[in-house]
């Protein structure tokens, strides 16, 4: 499973962090290979029980959550909470980071050969455990994801732009592709689980509703649609295409804050977006100036370029009978 070949190429990474990026990028080469091998390899998509927020968990969640603990230990990370855990588990007392991760991201993709990828966020560990997690969003030092696709990729930000390595297939090396990666300002491309629409709040319905009237409606412009059910799979093709992601809080039982979890998934990929020119927040708030308040806590999540954005945070401040009216009867938004 192990290499002995350095997983990335240093440039560029604070020396500080090189230990702690080195071994996600040892552990997410590894994991890879097991994934890439599919029906011919262990069963990874098989359930095994269910994690302390009540998601469901299948073999690969818990063996990718083993895997990087294992391989963190060691790296100046003191302090380690996990989608898949309940508690923040201390790997290295002397370290001085605090690192929060999802393991395995869009695990209902792993049977079906579609894109997942693995969530991390680095904050420096200050007055213990729990504080050094449940604190202000804007205070990650670093922040990105692996995305295990076509090609296994890992996108990252140090609070200085975004850079994008590829992981090579011949020499099993991370390499830096792109060191200033920039979302496109805006897109006719907006992603959310349709399936929901019953269970969504009005400015939600009212904003989607008007993309769908295409040309006609308020908006002027024909929009495409696409929901691949994987938080990073949407993040790679919006960093690289433009875009709108969309999981706002819903009716369903369970779903007020939505279905994304702020301190795994929320903060790490806001903070990434916000670095590559675009905007992610949860509906009225900007999650980089929110504070994580629970380990497990879930948050309603938009992000994407930055006119988009702009626009569907704009149905979040309308009064209620202005955003309920028709669509022809929004004058405000007609071009
Ligand atoms: O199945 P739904 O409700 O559309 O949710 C899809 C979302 O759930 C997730 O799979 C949640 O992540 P996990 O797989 O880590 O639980 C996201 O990647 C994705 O955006
Ligand atoms: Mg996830
Ligand atoms: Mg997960």
């Amino acid at each position: 499973m192990g290499s002995t070949i350095a997983p990335i190429s240093p440039e560029g990474i604070p020396t500080a962090l090189l230990p702690a990026i080195s071994a996600l990028c040892s552990v997410g080469r590894s994991l890879s290979r097991q994934i890439a091998r599919g029906p011919l390899g262990a069963s990874l998509g098989r359930n095994v029980g269910t994690n302390t927020g009540g998601d469901g968990q299948k073999a690969l969640d818990v063996l990718a959550d083993t895997a990087f603990a294992t391989a963190l230990s060691g790296t100046s990370v003191r302090y380690f909470a996990s989608e898949e855990r309940e508690e923040i588990v201390e790997l290295d007392p002397k370290g001085h980071l605090a690192l929060a991760i999802d393991p395995l991201d869009g695990s209902s993709n792993i049977d079906v050969n579609v894109s997942i990828g693995t969530i991390f966020s680095i904050y420096e560990a200050c007055g213990g455990a729990e504080a050094s997690f449940l604190r202000r969003v804007r205070d990650q030092i670093a922040a990105g994801y692996i995305i295990y696709g076509p090609q296994t990729s890992l996108i990252v930000t140090f609070g200085q732009g975004v850079r994008y390595y590829t992981l090579d297939p011949e020499t099993q090396v991370f390499e830096l592709a792109q060191d200033h990666l920039c979302l496109p300002e805006q897109s006719g491309e907006f992603a959310i689980n349709a399936s929901n629409y019953r269970h969504w709040p009005v400015p939600i319905r009212a904003y989607i509703d008007d993309c769908l009237a295409g040309e006609e409606g308020p908006h002027a412009r024909n929009y495409n649609m696409r929901w691949i059910a994987s938080l990073v799979a949407e993040t790679h093709r919006i960093l690289t295409r433009g875009g709108l992601f969309l999981y706002p809080g819903d009716a369903r039982r369970g779903y007020k804050r939505g279905r994304l979890r702020m301190l795994y998934e929320c903060a790490p990929i806001a903070f990434v977006i916000e670095q590559a020119g675009g905007k992610a927040s949860d509906g009225l708030l900007a999650i980089m100036d929110q504070r994580v308040e629970d380990l497990h806590e879930r948050v309603p999540l938009i992000f994407g370029s930055p006119a988009q954005m702009d626009r569907v945070t704009v149905y979040h401040d309308l009064p209620p009978a202005e955003t309920s009216a028709l669509f022809s009867e929004r004058s405000l938004f007609r071009v």
